[in-house]
C-alpha cells in the first residue's frame, strides 16, 4: 500500500537546512495498522506530509496505492484519508456543515454524502451530534468527527498525525477501539504517528521507530521488545538452592546475564512467558521451593534507549540533562 525508498525532504531555515526526513524506507501492506513512533521533532509529521503530497521531497520516490507520489500526486490523493495534528474542523460549523464540506470537496453526491456520513457518524458513536456546534463537542467527539471527514469518500488507506494527543485515558482507550473496529470491518489500512509508547504497543501490527529523521527500528511491538534484551526474569527461592536454581535457570534455551543474589536469581530469557513453564517443571524435579516469580517484558521506551541512547521522553526535551 506504502513503498517508500530513499525519502528525504530539507528545509531551508535562517539557521541553515534543516534535514527533517533523512532517506526514509518504508513499506506498508494492505490492512496494516502502523504506527511511526518517534520523538517531538523526530520527522514523523514531514514524512507524513511527504506521503500525503502536502509537500515534496528534496530526493526519494514513493509509491501510494500504487500511484506515484510525483508523476500522479492526485491518483495518491484519491486513494487516502489524512486526519491532521488537531483535525481541521472549524469551531463554528455544524457537525452536518463539516460532513457537507468534506463530501462536497471530494466530489460525492449530496445523497452519497448523507449516506456515508450516517453510517460513518453511526460507527464512531457521534450519530445524533449532527446540528451541534463542532465546539460544543468534547475532544474525544471532535476527534471521532475529524476520522469521519477523513473517512467520507471510503479511502482504501488512511493517515493519522497523532490522533489521541490531548485525549484524556478514557477517551484515548476508545478511540483505539474505533480504529481497530475500522481496519476490522473496512480492511482500511491505518499509518497513524504517535509518541505515546503504550498506543504503539496496544494498538499497532507494527511500529517504525524514527529519531533525527532516520527510521532507527522496525519490528511488531513484541519483536522489538524481545530483539533489543530480552524478557528479564526474577526468581526468589528457599536459601541455599541458589546455587542448584542458578544453574538450572542458565540451561534454559537462550538464557543469559544470569546473576545471584542471597535467595534470588536474575537472567534473561528471549521470551519470558515461554520460558516459565520449563523452569518451573525443572525446579519441582530437582525438589526446589519456588517462592515468587517475576517477568518483566522491556518496554518500547526501554527499546528507544537502546537504539538512541536516550528515552524517549529526554528526547522530547530538548537539552534536558
Ligand atoms: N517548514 C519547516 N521549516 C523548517 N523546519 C521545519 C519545517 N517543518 C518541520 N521542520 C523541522 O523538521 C524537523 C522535523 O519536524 P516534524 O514536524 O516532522 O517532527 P515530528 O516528529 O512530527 O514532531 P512532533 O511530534 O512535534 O509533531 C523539526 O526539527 C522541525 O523543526
Amino acid at each position: 500500500m506504502i513503498e517508500a525508498r530513499g525519502l528525504a525532504r530539507t528545509f531551508r531555515s535562517r539557521g541553515g537546512p534543516v534535514e527533517a526526513v533523512r532517506g526514509v524506507d518504508l513499506d506498508v501492506a494492505p490492512g496494516e495498522l502502523v504506527g511511526f513512533l518517534g520523538p517531538n521533532g523526530a520527522g514523523k509529521t514531514t514524512t507524513l506530509r511527504l506521503l500525503t503530497t502536502l509537500l515534496r521531497p528534496t530526493t526519494g520516490r514513493a509509491t501510494v496505492g500504487g500511484c506515484d507520489l510525483l508523476t500522479d500526486p492526485v491518483g495518491v490523493r484519491r486513494q487516502i484519508g489524512y486526519v491532521a495534528q488537531g483535525g481541521g474542523t472549524a469551531y463554528e460549523c455544524r457537525v452536518r456543515e463539516e460532513i457537507e464540506i468534506q463530501g462536497r470537496f471530494y466530489g460525492l453526491s449530496k445523497a452519497d454524502t448523507v449516506r456515508r456520513g450516517a453510517a460513518l457518524a453511526s460507527r464512531l458513536d457521534i450519530a445524533g451530534l449532527e446540528h451541534r456546534l463542532v465546539r460544543t463537542l468534547s475532544g474525544g467527539q471532535r476527534r471521532r468527527l475529524d476520522i469521519a471527514l477523513g473517512l467520507i469518500h471510503a479511502p482504501a488507506l488512511v493517515f493519522l498525525d497523532e490522533p489521541t494527543t490531548g485525549l484524556d485515558p478514557q477517551s484515548r482507550a476508545n478511540l483505539w477501539e474505533h480504529i481497530r473496529a475500522l481496519r476490522a470491518e473496512h480492511g482500511l489500512t491505518v499509518f497513524l504517528t504517535t509518541h505515546y509508547l503504550d498506543e504503539a504497543d496496544a494498538l499497532c501490527d507494527r511500529v517504525l521507530v524514527i529519531d533525527n529523521g532516520t527510521i532507527v527500528a522496525t519490528g511488531t511491538p513484541d519483536e522489538l521488545k524481545s530483539r533489543i534484551s530480552g524478557d528479564s526474569v526474577s526468581v526468589e527461592v528457599a536459601p541455599g538452592t541458589v546455587p542448584d536454581a542458578a544453574g538450572i535457570a542458565g540451561r534454559l534455551p537462550g538464557a543469559h546475564e544470569v546473576t545471584t543474589g542471597e535467595n534470588t536469581i536474575r537472567f534473561r530469557v528471549p521470551r519470558g512467558d515461554t520460558a516459565l513453564p520449563e523452569l518451573l517443571r525443572a525446579l519441582h524435579t530437582h525438589g526446589i521451593d519456588l517462592r515468587s516469580v517475576q517477568v518483566h517484558r522491556p518496554s518500547l521506551n526501554d527499546v528507544f534507549l537502546t537504539l538512541t541512547g536516550r528515552t524517549l521522553r529526554d528526547a522530547e526535551v530538548p537539552g534536558a540533562a
